[in-house]
């Protein structure tokens, strides 16, 4: 029979607990546990516990408060997923282990074998992190600090007051400095990533909904130095009422949903371990030659309406997408257009040639390195941006236009004017419910709309229905994809096909388009997909 061998002990120790005085406690420390078993009389008896190092955040030495106490300390930081009772969700809680150094006569040689320890423990931790198969991870690094940037209004108000109830002192205890940024305005921060010292910040962190998010990515692709700017690892912190991206990295990890705060948490843990992945970036182009930048998704129809239509709903949190979907069921309306894609399995670049960009790494920037080069970069195209005087959107100020977005060439997409190229797909259909391009998996916290997505997928997820569906057939998707099983429903009139671009020609004059959750120009848009162009601090 095979059993597993026992890992090697890097270091042994017996030391007190930190709280409790008497009671002694032997650490075996391995390359991947902390070991800690309880000194009993009876040896024999030994009762233990095991933590991963996978769920460490960090561990800290420090001397005794009264200066005539010789012992030191050493504190180390567990996040592990913990079940709720009777139930598969659950999240990850706070577990500090704390334990008194005392077997030197000086403080400073206690002090010195509590560092030891911590030491020990922080980079045992930082090697086991919560990695997946088949994805290449970059480091965060560690040398100056995060730049946090929190929405005040976000969600119901209370996005500060969730960061420091639940992530400040986590931050701490990985030993991660930062930054923290109110944003006074719509398009503040996007302004302030335009213009930062990036070489600043280890790494932009919103706390917010994706409405923040969607601001930075597109002011750093707003920069002349957008090639290196877009590789500056992002977080997000989620204090929204969508929180799309926060559920789908957390989704991704392979755990299972949760309340907002156990998500919150979970971004938090992510966000202390620093492995950070590709993420895919939609080109969007509009109408009026504008193109912007986008993470999570491009929709039109019924949840483009519900998302903008329950922003009065925002008080109840991520509930307002159920208030909002049940309202807009109620005067469920047709949406008439043109959809075509370039089907995912089918898309040479339009002119043939490779892209432009140089083999650069994976993060040519100062903030992490990581092989492999990012296929679509191309050379700097100048566009407008999606803001013009007679179109003031939720992401855009009307009276004061934002600079010109850059970025990679759109290879595989032809203007806007003439029709698309003969080997796209036309969708014959031209009355629709709802057509919805996603990257990620999740349109909300609790809606799994696209369940095969990933950070790096370089596709879009597109899903389209068919005028001629029922209320309750409708009603019975959106409830199934609260599980992701929406695609299993065999509802005939539900398309779903992957694709690298897609091009909207709405014929109603008036109606709303969202990208990211935010209003965009109406009219005719399309976007391609590029491939791993920005950074997401993700696990
Ligand atoms: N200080 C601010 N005052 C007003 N609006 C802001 C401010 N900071 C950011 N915004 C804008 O508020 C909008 C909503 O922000 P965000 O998406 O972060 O929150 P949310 O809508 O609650 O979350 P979600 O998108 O997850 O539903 C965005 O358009 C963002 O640009």
């Amino acid at each position: 029979m095979d059993e597993k061998e026992p890992e090697a002990v890097l270091l042994y120790g017996e030391f007190a607990a930190a709280a409790g005085g008497k009671v002694r406690f032997a650490l075996s420390l391995t390359d991947t546990e902390l070991a800690v078993q309880r000194i009993t009389a009876a040896s024999a008896g030994r009762t233990g516990t095991v933590h991963s190092l996978r769920d460490c955040v960090g561990c800290r030495a420090f001397r005794a408060e009264e200066d005539e106490d010789p012992g030191a300390y050493f504190s180390a930081y567990f996040y592990p997923f913990r079940r709720r009772w009777m139930s598969s969700a659950g999240g990850r809680q706070r577990l500090e282990l704390c334990f008194r150094v005392a077997a030197a006569r000086d403080s400073q040689g206690n002090l010195h074998e509590a560092e030891r320890w911590a030491r020990a423990i922080r980079e045992g931790s930082a090697r086991h992190g919560p990695r997946r198969r088949g994805v290449t991870y970059g480091e965060m690094r560690r040398l100056r600090g995060l730049m946090l940037l929190v929405n005040p209004h976000s969600g119901r108000g209370q996005a500060l007051s969730l960061f420091s109830n639940h992530i400040q002192r986590m931050l701490t205890e990985a030993g991660l400095p930062h930054t923290l940024i109110v944003t006074e305005r719509q398009n503040h921060a996007r302004e302030l990533v335009r213009e930062a010292d990036l070489t600043k910040w280890d790494a932009l962190v919103i706390v917010s909904g994706d409405g923040l998010l969607f601001e930075v990515v597109n002011g750093l692709m707003e920069r002349d130095d957008w090639e290196e700017a877009i590789q500056t690892p992002l977080g997000i912190l989620p204090g929204g009422s969508g929180n799309a991206l926060a559920a789908s990295i957390h989704h991704y990890t392979g755990s299972p949903p949760g309340s907002s705060e156990e998500l919150l948490v979970s971004c938090g843990f992510l966000l202390c371990k620093g492995l950070v992945s590709r993420l895919d970036l939609a080109s969007v182009s509009l109408a009026s030659g504008h193109r912007l930048f986008s993470f999570l998704s491009l929709a039109w129809g019924f949840v483009a309406d519900v998302d903008i239509e329950s922003e009065k709903y925002r008080y109840v949190g991520a509930a307002r997408f159920t208030v909002g979907t049940l309202v807009r069921l109620a005067s469920l309306r047709v949406y008439q257009g043109r959809l075509a894609y370039l089907p995912a399995e089918e898309s040479p670049p339009l002119d043939g040639a490779s892209p432009q960009g140089q083999a650069t790494s994976f993060c040519s920037s100062v903030f992490c390195q990581l092989p492999k080069a990012s296929p679509d970069q191309g050379a700097a195209h100048t566009f407008h941006n999606s803001c013009n005087s007679n179109n003031a959107t939720k992401g855009c100020r009307s009276e004061d236009p934002l600079p010109a977005s850059r970025g990679p060439s759109d290879s595989l997409l032809v203007p806007l004017e003439q029709p698309v190229p003969s080997h796209w797909t036309v969708v014959k259909e031209e009355n629709f419910v709802l057509v919805l391009a996603m990257y990620q998996s999740h349109l909300a916290e609790d809606l799994l709309a696209a369940p095969g997505a990933s950070l790096e997928d370089g596709v879009m997820h597109l899903f389209y229905i068919k005028a001629g569906i029922s209320r309750a057939a409708l009603l019975r998707l959106f409830l199934a994809m609260e599980k992701g099983a929406h695609l299993a429903a065999g509802c005939p009139n539900l398309v779903y096909v992957k694709v690298r671009a897609l091009r909207l020609e709405p014929f109603t004059p008036k109606g709303v388009i969202t990208v990211d959750g935010e209003v965009v120009e109406y009219g005719p848009v399309q976007a391609q997909v590029h491939d791993g162009l920005a950074r997401l601090i993700a696990g």
